[in-house]
């Protein structure tokens, strides 16, 4: 006997008509796009619950892949039985018994399948009796037992299981839209980005690079942290503005106070254009308030007036210890902290205004029309396509 089936739980009571079919039908899909490697193993779907036949692959591999899926609350491994009152006794048995340091436990029925004739209450009573009499150190805890053996009595077969893993939660991706996700080299956006795919959303992202004041590996660093970003939800399209004219002509043409907001506001222009071109209904990035000069409400406020498009910031409350934190277990730290030029640390205004004025920056722009350097930029866009990575595995837990 051995562990044949993962069993999947998703919240499946947070959800409700139509959403709930494309969410385990996109759910079921990101599994299968996560397990590509292993071709005999198949993913099923039945009464609320998702099941991996392992078909003699060894769960550890997929239990870890499936650790990075959305929309995964718990995963647990089963023995799949018939619904025979003898063969359920038999992998109770097994359950119990291959549970290492277990002193006491406790049965758990669910009787899915109305049709199964030995009610949930009393099948906890025969298995308990079975597993007490056919073992020696065992004895029964039913508050907090060591080790619960769940048993799932469903349509077709029984599933027997001891162990209950934590899934990383939030909801599959796919499910939420688009967002075209600002990314620069830094430790915040691809948090950011970690975060909103959490929240059932699909990526796209932007990059502004000023090359040659910026080098091939601050690019490269770039498509790093994207590549990461791919194992929690698929395959990212990466879209490379060269920026280094733009830049020029607004450190040129601006006071120095002021270039810093004037440049978020062109990088801003030009993200809404790329959002209209592939048909994306939203902007993320990674700020929050007060962390740097350029991070006041204020400057937020001057740089959202070039786009009606929702700019989405999922940082803006947590303090940068916290986003550390998610930075190292999401596999993205030690990417960002190379230390490669960001086009943003080579211009760098010495005092950036903290209280940018609408007014005031209208009057600037008057003076100077950018449009062009926009165009031409956007029109130098490079597109990358970075692939879902499912082979890595430089984390176990997510929280
Ligand atoms: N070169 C760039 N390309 C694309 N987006 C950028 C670039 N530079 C900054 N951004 C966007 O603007 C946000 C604010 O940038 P800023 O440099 O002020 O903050 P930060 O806290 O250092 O963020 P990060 O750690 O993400 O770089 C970034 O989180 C990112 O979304």
């Amino acid at each position: 006997m051995h562990y044949d089936h993962i069993l999947i739980r998703y919240g499946e009571l947070a959800l409700k008509g139509k959403n709930k079919n494309q969410f385990i039908t996109q759910l079921q899909r990101n599994i299968q796009q996560a397990l590509k490697h292993y071709p005999d193993i198949r993913v099923k779907r039945s009464q609320g619950r998702m099941f991996i036949e392992l078909n003699g692959q060894g769960p550890e591999p997929i239990m870890k892949q499936c650790k990075k899926v959305f929309g995964i609350y718990s995963l647990s491994l089963a023995l799949k039985v018939e619904n025979e009152e003898s063969s359920i006794k038999e992998g109770a048995l097994f359950a119990l018994t291959g549970s290492p340091n277990a002193k006491t436990f406790k049965v758990s029925v669910r009787r899915v399948n109305k049709g199964f004739p030995i009610r949930s209450q009393e099948m906890n009573r025969i298995l308990g009796a079975h597993l007490l009499k056919n073992t020696s150190i065992y004895t029964v805890n039913v508050h907090e037992p060591d080790v619960e053996i769940k048993v799932e009595i469903r349509e077709k077969a029984t599933y027997i299981m001891s162990t209950v893993v934590r899934g990383a939660g939030g909801l599959p991706v796919g499910t939420g839209g688009k967002s075209l996700l600002l990314l620069s080299g830094g430790i915040d956006s691809p948090v950011a980005g970690y975060l909103m795919m959490k929240r059932g959303v699909q990526l796209e992202m932007v990059h502004f690079h000023s090359p040659p004041f910026t080098s091939e590996r601050a690019k490269q660093k770039v498509l790093d942290l994207t590549k990461t970003l791919t194992e929690f939800g698929g395959s990212i399209n990466v879209h490379l503005i060269p920026f280094t004219t733009l830049q020029q002509e607004i450190f040129k043409s601006m006071p120095e106070r002021y270039a810093m907001t004037i440049m978020r506001r062109v990088m801003l222009t030009i993200s809404e254009k790329i959002c209209h071109e592939k048909n994306i209904l939203s902007l993320t990035t990674g700020e929050s308030l007060g962390q740097v000069a350029s991070q006041t409400l204020a400057s937020m406020n001057a740089i959202n007036e070039v786009t009606n498009l929702p700019v989405l910031r999922p940082l803006v409350a947590l303090d940068k210890e916290e986003i550390i934190t998610h930075s190292k277990r999401i596999g993205t730290y030690d990417i960002s902290i190379r230390p490669y030029e960001d086009c943003c640390t080579i211009f760098v205004p010495k005092s950036p205004a903290t209280n940018p004025k609408r007014e005031i920056i209208h009057e600037l722009e008057k003076k100077v029309d950018f449009t062009p350097f926009m165009n031409e930029a956007i029109a130098k866009k490079e597109t990358i396509k970075i692939v879902h990575n499912v082979q890595s595995d430089h984390f176990d837990e997510l929280l």
